[in-house]
């Protein structure tokens, strides 16, 4: 892979003091932060962006309180987030928000994909291995509640998967009980 890596930075948020480090796939730019400490068998969080939950605070998905979850988490235990530009499960954002009109129309979150020929999730992880291999990381703690997740990362062994469950509100329990449902997810 053609990957271009930053400096190590320091990154104080309101979740704790954390090491940042920027990975340059084409015209992907994936951030990982870290805890200042790196257990051999760490805690990972593999995030997918979600521009209007991470920075927006939209309630129609469960996204944010995820990677707030996440992230106050690695500061207390150590770990990683790695932070994937894949925005809407890789269809980017103008594709997103088209879906989320479909969504507004009565479309259930896989639905709304399809018609616009997708499908439900387009998402690679192959960039994880790599940056997982960059640390000198072979074994990790995921936290996720995507058994297509676990099953898509290649080479790393997944000793244990630690899940994200996160309080529904009445704008996300639809989509919650879709990825359930019908994307398999652990809730
Ligand atoms: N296309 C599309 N993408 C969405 C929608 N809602 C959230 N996303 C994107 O979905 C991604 C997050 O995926 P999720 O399926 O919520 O969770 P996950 O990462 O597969 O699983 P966990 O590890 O358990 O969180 C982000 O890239 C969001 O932008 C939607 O309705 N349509
Ligand atoms: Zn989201």
């Amino acid at each position: 892979m053609n990957i271009e890596i930053s400096e190590v930075a320091n990154l104080p948020s309101r979740f704790g003091n954390f090491n940042v480090k920027a990975f340059k796939e084409g015209e992907k730019e994936h951030l990982v932060v870290y805890a200042k400490k790196l257990d051999a068998i760490p805690l990972v969080r593999v995030h997918s962006e979600c521009l209007t939950g991470d920075a927006i605070g939209s309630l129609k998905c469960d996204c944010r309180d995820q990677l707030e979850y996440a992230l106050s988490l690695i500061d207390k235990e150590g770990g990683m987030v790695i932070y994937l530009r894949q925005e809407g499960r890789n269809i980017g954002l103008l594709n997103k928000i088209n879906a989320y009109a479909l969504q507004d129309k009565g479309l259930n979150t896989i639905e709304a994909n399809h018609q616009l020929g997708f499908a439900a999730d387009e998402r690679t992880y192959e960039v994880v291995t790599y940056i997982l291999e960059y640390f000198n990381i072979k074994k990790i703690n995921l936290l996720t509640n995507n058994p297509d997740k676990m099953n898509s990362i290649k080479d790393i062994e997944i000793v244990n998967r630690v899940p994200v469950i996160i309080t529904p509100n009445e704008f996300n329990s639809g989509y919650l009980d879709t990825k359930r449902d019908e994307m398999g997810h652990l809730l």
